[in-house]
C-alpha cells in the first residue's frame, strides 16, 4: 500500500529568499507527503553536501527517482533512506545533494504516515515511544553568522526547563524574546533581527549575558516556573587557525582561555546548555571543558558532530560533550539522524534535535523529536518558519494532529 507510485520535485524559497527543495512523495493507496530541505549558514566543515536547487533536483530526477518509484515502500523508511544513499553514490550526499536527500527522506515519513492515518511521531516512533515532549531552546539574543555587528557569540538561548507543558514553554520563550525587546529599548539599544528571529542587537557579549539573565528571570517570576539559558557559540566560527586561537571583538582567546571562559560562564550565569564552545576539530578540548561543567550543563556538539555516527562515535570514546545536535539535512536523511540519535542515547548522550537559520515551514523535526523522546528541539523563539515547529508540538501534546 505504501509502494512509492510517484515523487515531484521543485524549487520553493526558504525563510532567506533563497531557492531550496520541496518532494512531494505519493503512493499506490493514495498516501501523500511533503518535505522541505532547509540550509544552514555557520556549516559544519564535515556536513553532508547541499547543492543548489537546481542542479539538487536535476541529480535527483536522474539517479534517485528510478530507484525509488514502483520500487520502494514508503512505509519502510530505511529501505527509502537506503536507496537514496544508492542513488547517490558518495559518503557526503555530493552526487545527489543532501537537500534533495532530505526533502525526499521526510516527504516518504509523512506519506507513511499518512498511509497508516498516523501522525507522523507516531509513525516515526512507534506506539511504545515514552511521554517525553521535548524542551524548546528558544534563539534570543543573536550574531554570529547569523546577524552582522551583533554578539560574537551566535545565540543565546533561553531555556524554559521549569514549564509544565510545552505550551507554557513555548509562550515562555516568546515572553523573554519580548522583555528584551523592551529592554533594549529601555538601554536606546535599536535592534534589528537575525536570520532566526533573535534579536541582533550591537552590545558586546557580556552585555548579551546581562540582558539574558535579567529577562529570563523576569519572565520566570511572572510564569512560575524555572527558566535559565544556554549558548551556540559557534566555536568553529570563531577559530582562527592562524591566530591559533577565538577571535572576539575584544581580542583572540587560545584555547585553554576558551575553556576557562566558556566554564566561567557556565558557573557565573548557572547555564543549562552550551552549544559548539570550542572548534569542530577539538576533541579534547570538548573532553577538558565536559570533564570540568559536564555535569553541571550539557556541553553539545553541532559542527563537532553533525549528526554523524562516526564522528559522535569518536566524540563518545574521548569523553567529548554529553549531547549531540540532530539535524537531519547535516547527514541527508532520517534513518542517519535516528541512528545518531540512538548511538547517543545508548551511550548516555543527550539528543537535541535542531532547525537550521535558513528555514521553511516544514515541521518534520517537531514529530522527530516527540518520536525519539529528544529532552530538547531547538526551533528558534519567533518568526513564522519557527513558529510552524513551535506550534505543530502544541497541537501534538494536545493530541490535535
Ligand atoms: C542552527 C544553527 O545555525 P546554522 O543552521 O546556520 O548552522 C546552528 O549553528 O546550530
Ligand atoms: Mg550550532
Amino acid at each position: 500500500m505504501t509502494l512509492i507510485t510517484d515523487i515531484r520535485l521543485r524549487r520553493v524559497l526558504d525563510s532567506r529568499g533563497n531557492a531550496t527543495v520541496e518532494a512531494d512523495v505519493l503512493t499506490e493507496s493514495g498516501g501523500f507527503g511533503r518535505g522541505k530541505a532547509p540550509s544552514g549558514a555557520s556549516t559544519g566543515e564535515y556536513e553532508a553536501i547541499e547543492l543548489p536547487a537546481n542542479e539538487a533536483i536535476a541529480k535527483a530526477r536522474e539517479e534517485a527517482l528510478p530507484r525509488l518509484i514502483g520500487e520502494v515502500h514508503a512505509g519502510n523508511q530505511r529501505d527509502v533512506d537506503a536507496a537514496l544513499h544508492a542513488a547517490d553514490g558518495t559518503d557526503d550526499f555530493s552526487g545527489i545533494g543532501a537537500n534533495s536527500a532530505v526533502a525526499i527522506s521526510m516527504a516518504a515519513a509523512k506519506a507513511g504516515a499518512d498511509v497508516l492515518g498516523a501522525p507522523l511521531y507516531q509513525h516515526l516512533g512507534g506506539t511504545f515511544r515514552g511521554n517525553e515532549y521535548p524542551t524548546p531552546l528558544g534563539n534570543i539574543i543573536g550574531g554570529g553568522e547569523h546577524a552582522a555587528d551583533a554578539t560574537n557569540i551566535q545565540e543565546f538561548l533561553a531555556a524554559p526547563v521549569g514549564a509544565p507543558s510545552v505550551e507554557e514553554a513555548v509562550f515562555a520563550n516568546a515572553a523573554v524574546h519580548q522583555e528584551v525587546h523592551d529592554i533594549l529599548a529601555d538601554r536606546d539599544l535599536p535592534a534589528g533581527k537575525g536570520d532566526e528571529g533573535a534579536w541582533a542587537p550591537s552590545v558586546s557579549d557580556d552585555e548579551a549575558f546581562e540582558i539574558m539573565d535579567e529577562a529570563v528571570e523576569t519572565v520566570a517570576d511572572d510564569f512560575g516556573f524555572a527558566i535559565s539559558f544556554g549558548l551556540d557559540v559557534a566555536g568553529a566560527e570563531l577559530y582562527d587557525e592562524e591566530e591559533d586561537g577565538y577571535v572576539y571583538d575584544d581580542g583572540v582567546k587560545s584555547t585553554e582561555a576558551q575553556i576557562e571562559y566558556i566554564a566561567g560562564k557556565v558557573e557565573e550565569y548557572d547555564l543549562v546548555y552550551v552549544e559548539d564552545p570550542l572548534d569542530e576539530n577539538d576533541y579534547e578540548a570538548f573532553a577538558d571543558l565536559t570533564a570540568q561543567v559536564g555535569d553541571q550543563t550539557l556541553v553539545c556538539g553541532d559542527d563537532l558532530f553533525v549528526t554523524n555516527v562516526e564522528r559522535l562515535q569518536a566524540g563518545i570514546n574521548a569523553d567529548a560533550g554529553n549531547s549531540i545536535l540532530i539535524k537531519p539535512n547535516q547527514i541527508g536523511t532520517l534513518t542517519d539522524a535516528v541512528d545518531a540519535i540512538e548511538l547517543a542515547t545508548a551511550s548516555g548522550y543527550e539528543s537535541v534535535v535542531s532547525h537550521r537559520s535558513g528555514e521553511t515551514e516544514d515541521t518534520t523535526i517537531a514529530h522527530l523529536a516527540v518520536a525519539t523522546d529528544a529532552p530538547f528541539i531547538k526551533t528558534g523563539a519567533v518568526g513564522g518558519e519557527r513558529t510552524a515547529k513551535l506550534n505543530e508540538l502544541i497541537r501534538i501534546e494536545d493530541n490535535a494532529v
